[in-house]
Formats: structure tokens, C-alpha cells, sequence
């Protein structure tokens, strides 16, 4: 380990000193001086390579010496680290201090019993953990990233661009970035163009930075800004593109420096929350029952601390201890199902419980509810009339913007307008590109800069983007051949004029141009100015073929539909409207301006459309939704999607998404279908029915039983369950609810979002905990009946073996009655929720009469019982159901 172990500040470490000599020290990076401190020469020198990149066998080398370009962190986490992990569940935690009372006070039994719990559970749990987290790494890796590579077969042959899986990387790598693109590893920029990169995993800061190459490093006392000629693993490329060298991988990286622990989580999820109200309730409950049960037991029958061991037993009662193994294994189980046949990969498994609770869920519109399959429908002037002129000039700027970038990656619009040019005999290649800046989401616009031939001194700015923000730069504009200074009228005439086109559902790209002095410089944004404005390329977008149907699909499952864009108002309303989803009022994040909290959350309820959404704003009304109290969905594809991603309850992206809106997603859909939605929804409200389920009933039960004990406690001489007795019931209870992760959900309770509110829960659990007290203590009723007329043995064994047979029956009917799902659709088949409720009835009405009885204290009631018994069950049997209608 001490070899792959770095030392910040440090020198190599003694084992490595040797190999450094021989070969120089590819890790010299982190481990020697600052690799922003150096220029790219000395930089490429001291890693021992070259800007044309690694050969195979340097790579292949590096790679056994240094390791996997692999955080620590995320290493699967082995099996007895899981169980360690276990012990810190607050169930566990708490059962393990009653554990030790009892120890203390030298109750064995108790001691031990809670001990086998508190094993039994964490051993579940963690091999149900690790069986989980098994098919998820499995299930990611269908989802993983890869990086562009360039490397060389040997030393004489030509660089080769790959894509590599990002563990593959070593120091010294060469590779390209662009849009869409994870930052795989700590590199150094060799060349950038119009590179931007969000790095709010590292720094918190949620707009994109601008980075770029420096040959020299900055000057010495710029330590402490962020360096711009170098970029992070765990940020992510905003727009732009880059050739780039890696300069640390692994736990070397900055990003794995700062995140020793397991890779971030955002903010507490729905689920989280939900179930730590009610653990935190519960746990305040069992706090309380000893001391009440010992205060209780002095007062009434002036028992001292020997009721300890007994009060004890009362609070381990009440822990639902297998509530972690029922979780894991319901939602493992409906997360590898969904997988499976549902083409959804759940990345997170909580996250398929959040699925099942989003009542909003937010979209883009480009590539979500469109195909993202752009074709250009026109090309006209600023007078409205066809004009192939206009897109003659949209094709230079796509084609230099393209021929300029590190790592050409082609937009869909850029596609088309270049597909479209090419019909009409357009040549961009009539002009020679000077420098580009690749299309910016922030502002909405590319722009190239070419020189015409001929024309030496002089530049030409090719301009596209968003209508708005093009004009925003324009002075002139272009009409009938001759420019013209645009007025103010003039600028509101071509804004009613897009808002028309838009309105019939097209894209548009507006162009404009600029000539310039020719200059050496490079050109930034604030050259963009003072343009002619030229006219408009109209897109036609298909809608995606399942939208409508998911759209519908939606509605019918109470989530609010909200449709985030970046796109123009017009184009997104009419979009909508096709899909059969009332776009009502249509708002732009510039309406919205600085709102956030409470205000934006008001304001964006009333919405169905917010339209010029940059990254941030989605981010912004996503937290605002969340705040106001709505479990919120965002589903999207690109770069501009990946704050709100993170943002969201829940992050859905589909397959074909950009890299790093995968990456950051919790739930990907394996196909462009949209309607794979509505199984994830439905499978993630089946689990949470699953786990609410499990919650009331055994709550319930364990209530029930508490509360029996402590009259019964009161009442009796001895004590009315032993220890080992709890033990055994509880594990037959949670046994018995296993089966509820294999049943089907119910029609009802997957119709809308579930949320698992504690309040309704405790509600509830009161209630049925109630009735279920009320049943017990009719049984202790009957039991001491049927001892006195049937003049039997009566005692404590008899008591004991009584009230189990009694207990697992009614949490058998319990199981039967009150549950949410259905085996099968029409409910007649036999499923395992009958199997389980079989097993428990025949159990508990058999063991007290085996010959295991006696070890648990039991002995055989009089048949007279049974037959009083049936009696109380089945006036237990209406109440339940006529209660569960009511409350369910
Ligand atoms: N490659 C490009 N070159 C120039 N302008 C572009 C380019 N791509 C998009 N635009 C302009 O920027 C606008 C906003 O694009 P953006 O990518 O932010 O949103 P979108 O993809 O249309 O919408 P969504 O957020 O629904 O995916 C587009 O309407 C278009 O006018
Ligand atoms: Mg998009």
C-alpha cells in the first residue's frame, strides 16, 4: 500500500525512490513541486511525457506501478466493514445500550437475547448490504464513463484518440474534454477553447469558471486563486473543449484529498427524512419505557430494580430491528427487477423510494420530450422572407466553432444547419477560421471568427444563438440587402416576429455578423458586439414518439408535470400543447428574476413552462419546489440539467445523456422511452408501500404487545414473557415480512406519490397498537377462564405459551388484513405474503405444544382456550377490517 501511498509535500517515499531515479517520477505532480508552478515544458519533462501521449507500454507500466485511476472511497466496501457499518444503525445503537444495562445489572438472559438480536439483524442487513451493493456496482457499470485518450501503438507511431474507461487513465496521460465530459482526473491544460468547467463539487461555486492554457505558470502570489490553467477531477466541462494533460489520478487528486469519506450526497433525501422522523420517535419511546415501566412496577407493586430485566425486554420489544434489512432488501429486489425488465438502472437504491414519492417532476424539453433530431425548416431575413444567405453565414460559424474545438463535439442544431448548408453548395471552407468561441449555455451563443478570402486585415465574427441575446449585441441590422441602424422599434418588431415562428413550434437560430480589423489577440466575449444582424434559421424538432403517453401516464399518477427550458417561450409552449400538456402560463427565469424560496415556489406552482432557463435557474426553482415541501423530479440530458440534477430528490436522466448528467443522476433510462417512467414509478411506490407496511404492522404489533405487557406486568406475579420469548417472536415476525417484498403492489396504492409521512404512521401505529392491546389483554381474559374451568394446570408456562399462540395469530391476521398489495391481479392465487401468514398461524399454534416448549417456558393451555381464543380473534378479525377501511 506504502507504494501507492502519496505524500503531499513530501518527497517520494523510500520505496519508490529507486524506480524514481531510473525513470523520473510520472507522479512528481502531487508528490514534488506544484504542477501549476511549472511551465508545460518543465511539467511534461519531470512526468516523462510528451504532448503527443503516452505509448501503450508507458501507459501499461504506469498503470501496475501507480494503480487504477480509482478514489478510495469507492472501492467496494468489503463485508465485515459492512457489518461494523451496521452497528451504527440507531436501532442497533440503542438495543446494544439496553444490551449493556443489562449486562451491568448480570441479567444474562436478557443480555444475551439482545445480543443474538442485535447480531441476527446486523447480519442480514450487511449481507443483504453487500448483495445490494453488489448489483448496483454492477448496474452503474452499464452507465460507467469513459475518457478520450490519446496515446501511440509505440514510440514512432501516430497518436490515436481512444476512449479508455476513466479507471485506465496514469499520469501523463493525454486527453480531450469536451461538453458534456466528467474531468477524469487533476489535469493540466496544454490547449482550451472557450473552456468552462462547473467545479461546485469542489469549490461550492455553481457557475461555471473560465480555464484556459498557460504555457508560463501565473505569477507566485496568485497561490491561493484558483489556478485557471488547471482542472479537477469531480468537475465537469460546461462548454467548450480541451487538450489536456493528466497530472494526478486516484487518491492523488484533489478532489479524493478533500472526500476521504464515501463520495458526496447532496442534501438529505425524501426517504432519509421520512424514515428518521419515525426512528428518532421510536427511539425517544424506548428511551422512556424502562424508567416508566420501573417507576410503574415500584408504585403499583412496590417492586425495586428486579423488574429491571423485564423492562428491558419491554423496549426491545418495540424495535422494529429488521426495518434496515426489510429496506435494503425491498428496494434491492425492485431496483435488479426494474433493471431487468423495466429498462431503468437505479443508481442510488434509495432513490427508487424517492421515485415513488416525486409529486413534481421537472423536464427540459430539448431531447426529453423532443427527439433532439433537429432540421432546419427555413432560413430567413430580418424581414421574414426566405433568405439561404442566412444560412450560408450559420454554417461557417457551426463549421470553424467545429473546426477550431480540442474535441469536436457536434450540437445537434450545428448538424442540421451544416446538413441543410451542404444542400444548398455552401463552402465554408472558402474562409480561413481564426480562433472560435463553441456555443456557451450561459449566454447562448457561439461565434467564429474566419477571414474572407482575399481580405487580409480584416475579420469577420460570425454570431449565432438565442434571438434575444443575439440582438442584445446587435447595432445594425440587415435589410433588403443594406444595413441600417436598429432602432428600438425595429428590435421589437424582430422579437414579435421570432415569438411568431416560435409559436409554431420551430427552433431558432438567429445570426449575426461583425467585420473587424484583423488583430493577433485571442477574441473573448466581450469582442461580441456591435453586430449586423442578419436573420433567423427556423428548426423543426420532432416530438419524442412516447412523450405524449408519459406525459399522460404522469398526470394519471398525481405528479405534476413542470417543463424547464432553455429554449424559447414560444417553441416550448407549442411543444407542450402538441403533447397534450396545458402549457398555461409560460414564464422566462428573466421574469422570475432574483426570486428564490417562498416567492419562486409561488410563482412557478402557478407555471407549467419556464423558458431561457440557464444551469442555475433550473437549479434554482428544482431547490425552491424542494423547499416548499414538494418531493421533486428532475428529468434531463444535458449540460445545462446537471446542478438541477443534483439538486432534485431525485436525478433521471435518459441513456444517450451527456457524461456527466450520468454521471450525477440517480436513475437512468435505459432507452429513449419515456413511458420506462412509469414503471420506475410504480416500482419505487410499491416499495415504499412495501416498507410503510412493514412500518404500521409491526409498529403496531410491537405496541400492542408493549402495552399488554406492561398491564400484564402490573397485573401478574411473574413476569409475562421471557426474554428468549421476544427473541423468538420478534425473528418470527420479521421473517414472516420478508414476504411482503415479493408481493405485487395493489392498483390503490400505487395511484399516487407515496410519501411515508411519520405523523400519518404514528397515527396509525396508535390506533392498530390499541386494538391489538385490546385483543391480548381479552386473551389474558379468556385464559384465565378457561385455567379456572377447566381446572387444569394454570401457571406461568401456561400464560407464556397462551399469549404467543395468541400473538402470532393476530400478527398473522394482521399481515393478512391490513396489507396494500395483492399477490396477483385478481387477488385469488396463492403468493408468499399467504405463505408467510401460513408459516406464522401453524407456528404459533404449534410450538408451545412441541417438545422445544419447555425451553422456551411454555406448556400446553387447556383446548378450552382455543376455542375461547377463536372467539376473541374473530371479533379482532371485523374490528381490524373494519378499522383498516377506514384508516388505510
Ligand atoms: N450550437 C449552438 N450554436 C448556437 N446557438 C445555440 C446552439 N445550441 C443552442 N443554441 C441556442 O441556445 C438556445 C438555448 O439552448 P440550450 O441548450 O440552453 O437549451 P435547449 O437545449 O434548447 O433546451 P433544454 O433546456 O430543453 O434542453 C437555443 O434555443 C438556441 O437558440
Ligand atoms: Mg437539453
Amino acid at each position: 500500500m506504502s507504494e501507492t501511498t502519496a505524500t503531499p509535500g513530501g518527497g517520494p517515499t523510500p520505496s519508490r525512490a529507486a524506480a524514481v531515479r531510473a525513470h523520473g517520477d510520472p507522479r512528481a505532480g502531487h508528490g514534488g513541486a506544484d504542477p501549476a508552478r511549472l511551465t508545460t515544458l518543465e511539467l511534461l519533462r519531470r512526468l516523462a511525457a510528451g504532448p503527443r501521449g503516452l505509448t501503450a507500454e508507458q501507459a501499461e507500466e504506469r498503470l501496475v506501478r501507480y494503480g487504477e485511476n480509482v478514489a478510495p472511497a469507492w472501492r467496494p466496501v468489503s463485508w465485515p466493514r459492512r457489518f461494523l457499518g451496521s452497528l451504527r444503525d440507531p436501532f442497533t445503537a440503542v438495543l446494544l445500550c439496553l444490551g449493556l444495562v443489562s449486562a451491568a445489572i448480570a441479567s444474562w438472559g436478557t443480555a444475551g437475547v439482545i445480543m443474538v438480536l442485535v447480531v441476527v439483524s446486523c447480519l442480514l442487513r450487511s449481507g443483504g448490504e453487500h448483495q445490494a451493493g453488489r448489483a448496483m456496482a454492477g448496474l452503474r457499470e452499464l452507465v460507467a464513463t469513459t475518457a478520450s485518450v490519446q496515446r501511440r501503438a509505440d514510440d514512432g507511431a501516430a497518436p490515436v484518440v481512444r476512449e479508455l474507461p476513466v479507471d485506465q487513465l496514469v499520469v501523463g496521460d493525454v486527453i480531450r474534454l469536451g461538453p458534456g465530459d466528467l474531468v477524469p482526473a487533476d489535469v493540466r491544460l496544454l490547449r482550451a477553447s472557450g473552456l468552462t468547467v462547473h467545479q461546485a463539487a469542489l469549490t461550492g461555486e455553481s457557475v461555471p469558471v473560465a480555464k484556459y492554457a498557460l504555457d508560463a505558470p501565473p505569477d507566485a502570489d496568485d497561490g491561493a486563486a484558483e489556478p485557471p490553467h488547471l482542472c479537477f477531477q469531480g468537475s465537469s466541462v460546461a462548454s467548450g473543449s480541451a487538450t489536456a494533460l493528466v497530472v494526478a489520478t486516484g487518491a492523488d487528486t484533489r478532489f479524493a484529498a478533500a472526500h476521504p469519506g464515501p463520495a458526496r450526497r447532496r442534501t438529505e433525501s425524501a426517504f432519509d427524512r421520512s424514515v428518521h422522523g419515525i426512528a428518532w420517535t421510536l427511539i425517544r419511546f424506548m428511551l422512556l419505557t424502562p424508567p416508566l415501566v420501573l417507576m410503574a412496577n415500584a408504585a403499583l407493586r412496590g417492586r425495586g430494580l428486579s423488574t429491571l430485566p423485564f423492562a428491558i425486554a419491554v423496549a426491545v420489544g418495540l424495535t422494529p430491528e429488521m426495518l434496515p434489512v426489510i429496506v435494503t432488501a425491498t428496494l434491492a429486489r425492485g431496483a435488479s427487477a426494474l433493471a431487468r425488465t423495466g429498462g431503468v438502472i437505479v443508481k442510488r437504491l434509495p432513490a427508487l423510494h424517492d421515485l415513488g414519492a416525486i409529486d413534481v417532476l421537472c423536464l427540459d424539453k430539448t431531447g426529453t420530450l423532443t427527439q433532439d433530431r433537429p432540421v432546419v425548416a427555413r432560413s430567413v431575413d430580418a424581414r421574414g422572407a426566405d433568405d439561404p444567405d442566412v444560412l450560408n453565414w450559420a454554417s461557417v460559424g457551426s463549421f470553424w466553432t467545429l473546426e477550431l474545438a480540442e474535441l469536436p463535439a457536434p450540437d445537434s442544431l450545428d448538424e442540421a444547419v451544416l446538413d441543410a448548408s451542404a444542400a444548398y453548395g455552401a463552402d465554408p471552407l472558402a474562409y480561413d477560421g481564426i480562433a472560435a468561441l463553441p456555443f456557451d449555455p450561459a449566454h447562448r451563443l457561439a461565434t467564429a471568427v474566419v477571414r474572407r478570402p482575399g481580405t487580409y486585415g480584416r475579420h469577420t465574427l460570425v454570431v449565432k444563438g438565442a434571438v434575444e441575446d443575439v440582438l442584445g449585441r446587435c447595432g445594425r441590422v440587415r435589410l433588403d440587402g443594406t444595413e441600417a441602424a436598429l432602432t428600438e422599434g425595429e428590435r421589437r418588431r424582430l422579437l414579435d416576429l421570432a415569438a411568431t415562428e416560435a409559436a409554431g413550434g420551430l427552433r431558432l437560430l438567429a445570426v449575426a455578423h461583425a467585420e473587424r480589423p484583423a488583430r493577433g489577440g485571442p477574441y473573448g466575449e466581450r469582442d461580441v458586439r456591435g453586430l449586423t444582424f442578419l436573420g433567423w434559421v427556423a428548426l423543426r424538432d420532432a416530438l419524442a414518439p412516447t412523450a405524449g403517453a408519459a406525459l399522460d401516464g404522469l398526470a394519471r399518477r398525481g405528479v405534476t408535470v413542470k417543463v424547464l427550458t432553455g429554449d424559447h417561450p414560444g417553441t416550448a409552449a407549442r411543444a407542450c400543447r402538441d403533447l397534450g400538456l396545458e402549457p398555461g402560463e409560460v414564464l422566462t427565469a428573466g421574469q422570475l428574476g432574483a426570486l428564490s424560496g417562498p416567492p419562486l415556489a409561488a410563482a412557478v406552482e402557478r407555471a407549467t413552462v419556464v423558458a431561457r432557463c440557464t444551469a442555475q435557474d433550473k437549479a434554482r426553482i428544482v431547490a425552491a419546489l424542494r423547499a416548499s415541501g414538494r418531493t421533486t423530479g428532475f428529468l434531463g440530458d444535458g449540460v445545462n440539467d446537471l446542478p438541477a440534477l443534483l439538486t432534485a430528490d431525485v436525478g433521471i436522466c435518459p441513456r444517450g445523456a451527456v457524461a456527466v448528467a450520468r454521471e450525477g443522476a440517480d436513475v437512468v433510462l435505459a432507452d429513449k422511452d419515456l413511458t420506462a417512467l412509469d414503471r420506475a414509478l410504480t416500482a419505487g411506490r410499491h416499495s415504499s408501500g412495501t416498507i410503510a407496511g412493514y412500518l404500521r404492522i409491526t409498529l403496531s404489533s410491537n405496541l400492542g404487545n408493549v402495552l399488554a405487557m406492561l398491564a400484564a406486568g402490573l397485573l401478574l406475579p411473574f413476569l409475562p414473557m421471557l426474554p428468549a420469548q421476544v427473541l423468538v417472536q420478534n425473528l418470527c415476525f420479521d421473517a414472516a415480512q420478508l414476504a411482503y417484498a415479493y408481493d405485487r403492489p395493489a392498483p390503490a396504492a400505487v395511484r399516487g406519490p407515496a410519501v411515508l409521512r411519520p405523523r400519518a404512521v404514528l397515527r396509525y401505529v396508535t390506533v392498530f397498537g390499541l386494538l391489538n392491546a385490546a385483543a391480548d389483554l381479552a386473551t389474558f381474559g379468556v385464559l384465565a377462564l378457561a385455567v379456572h374451568l377447566s381446572d387444569g394446570p394454570g401457571g406461568p408456562a401456561v400464560f407464556h405459551a397462551g399469549w404467543f399462540t395468541e400473538n402470532l395469530l393476530t400478527q398473522a391476521m394482521m399481515m393478512l388484513l391490513l396489507r396494500t398489495g395483492r399477490s396477483a391481479p385478481g387477488g385469488r392465487t396463492i403468493g408468499p405474503v399467504h405463505l408467510a401468514v401460513t408459516a406464522l398461524a401453524v407456528l404459533g399454534l404449534l410450538l408451545p405444544l412441541s417438545p422445544l416448549a419447555p425451553a422456551l417456558d411454555m406448556a400446553a393451555p387447556p383446548p378450552l382456550y382455543y376455542a375461547l381464543l377463536a372467539a376473541v380473534l374473530a371479533l379482532y378479525a371485523v374490528t381490524l377490517t373494519t378499522a383498516g377501511r377506514r384508516y388505510a
